[in-house]
C-alpha cells in the first residue's frame, strides 16, 4: 500500500474542496493560530512516516492528551477505574454541567471534560509529579523528546475556567474527587496545553494499532484487552456528541482537540494524526475529518 500517495491525494483534495469552520475561541490563545494550517502523518507498524503539509508544525493537542491520561491511568487502577467513570457516549457537549448533575457526579466516559478531571484527580493521587509524568510518558511513546506545555494557552484556559472550575466542584460534591481542586485543574489544563506535531502525536497512538505495544517504546504499555478497550471507548465516544457522525463517515477509533487535531487508528495497520485549527459546531475540525473520510473511502477499509 503507498500510503504516501494516498495521503498526498487526500490532502489536495481537502485543500481543493476548502471546507472551513471556526478557530476555537473560548481558550483565546487558541484563536492566535494561523487557520490555513493542515498536516497529514502516518505511521506504520514499522515505523515507517508518511507525511504531507504541516505535518511537522507543533499544535495544541487539548483534549487528544485524555486519551495519554487515560491510558496512564487505566493502567493503575485497572477496572476499578469505572465505577468512578462510565464508557458510554455522551451524546452532549464536551463540557455539559447538566449532565453530570443529573447522572450523580459519575462522568459519561474520560474524554467529556467531567471524565478527564476525574482521570486527572487519580494521577495527582498515584504520581508524585503528574505533569512532568504525563510529558515524560507521552515523549516515550512517542520515541522522541517532542512534547512541552505551551504556558500561554494554559494560562488562557486558566483565565476562562469557569466550566472545568464548575465541573470540578460538581465532581467533589458527589465526593468523585479525592484531591485538591486547584492542583488537578492545574494538572488537566497542562496536559490539554502540550504541543506536539502530527508525526510524533501518530508516533504516540502507535501502540493503539498494535495491541498496546509500543515500537518506539520497545515494550508493553497496555495489554492487549486494555487497547482493545481504549480503542472502543474513542469509537463511542471520542468525538463528544459528533462520535457516531464520525464512526459513520471515518470508521476509525481516533480522538479530537479543539485545538483541530484528531488521531486515529487503524488496528493492526498504522496510526495517523491530522492536523487543522478550524472546527465545526461539535468542537471537532473539519479538515481533519474530511480528510480521514477520504482516507478510509481510499483505503476501502475502516474498522468495519
Ligand atoms: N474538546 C477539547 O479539546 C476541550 C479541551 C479544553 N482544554 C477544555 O477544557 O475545554
Amino acid at each position: 500500500m503507498d500510503y504516501q500517495k494516498v495521503i498526498e491525494e487526500v490532502y489536495q483534495e481537502v485543500v481543493e474542496e476548502n471546507p472551513r469552520g471556526k478557530v476555537a475561541n473560548y481558550i483565546p490563545e487558541l484563536a492566535r493560530v494561523n487557520a490555513d494550517q493542515f498536516g497529514i502523518a502516518l505511521v506504520d507498524l514499522k515505523g515507517q512516516v508518511y507525511g504531507v503539509g504541516d505535518y511537522l508544525t507543533p499544535f495544541s493537542i487539548q483534549s487528544i492528551s485524555k486519551v495519554h491520561t487515560l491510558t496512564m491511568v487505566f493502567h493503575v487502577f485497572k477496572s476499578k477505574l469505572w465505577s468512578r467513570v462510565n464508557v458510554e457516549p455522551s451524546g452532549n457537549p464536551f463540557n455539559s454541567i447538566a449532565q453530570l448533575e443529573y447522572e450523580k457526579g459519575i462522568p459519561r466516559n474520560p474524554f467529556i471534560n467531567a471524565g478527564a478531571l476525574v482521570i486527572s484527580d487519580a494521577l495527582c493521587g498515584k504520581f508524585e509529579s503528574p505533569t512532568r509524568q504525563i510529558q515524560d510518558f507521552i515523549n516515550e511513546i512517542s520515541g522522541n523528546t517532542c512534547v512541552s506545555v505551551n504556558h500561554e494557552v494554559k494560562k488562557s484556559e486558566q483565565n476562562h475556567a469557569e466550566r472545568n472550575t464548575a465541573l470540578a466542584y460538581f465532581l467533589k460534591a458527589y465526593k468523585n474527587f479525592d484531591n485538591d481542586i486547584a492542583e488537578v485543574l492545574d494538572v488537566y489544563f497542562s496536559h490539554c496545553a502540550m504541543e506536539m506535531s502530527c508525526v510524533d502525536l501518530a508516533r504516540s497512538f502507535s501502540f493503539l494499532a498494535n495491541d498496546g505495544y509500543s515500537i518506539f517504546a520497545e515494550r508493553e504499555i497496555v495489554s492487549e484487552s486494555h487497547a482493545r478497550r481504549i480503542n472502543a471507548l474513542m469509537l463511542t465516544c471520542g468525538f463528544y456528541d459528533e462520535s457516531g457522525e464520525f464512526a459513520f463517515r471515518v470508521g476509525l477509533p481516533g480522538k479530537s482537540g479543539v485545538g483541530g487535531g484528531v488521531a486515529a487508528v487503524m488496528p493492526h495497520k498504522f496510526s495517523i494524526a491530522v492536523w487543522s485549527p478550524e472546527l465545526n459546531e461539535k468542537g471537532n475540525s473539519v479538515k481533519a475529518v474530511k480528510a480521514l473520510e477520504l482516507l478510509t473511502d481510499k483505503l476501502e477499509f475502516s474498522l468495519f
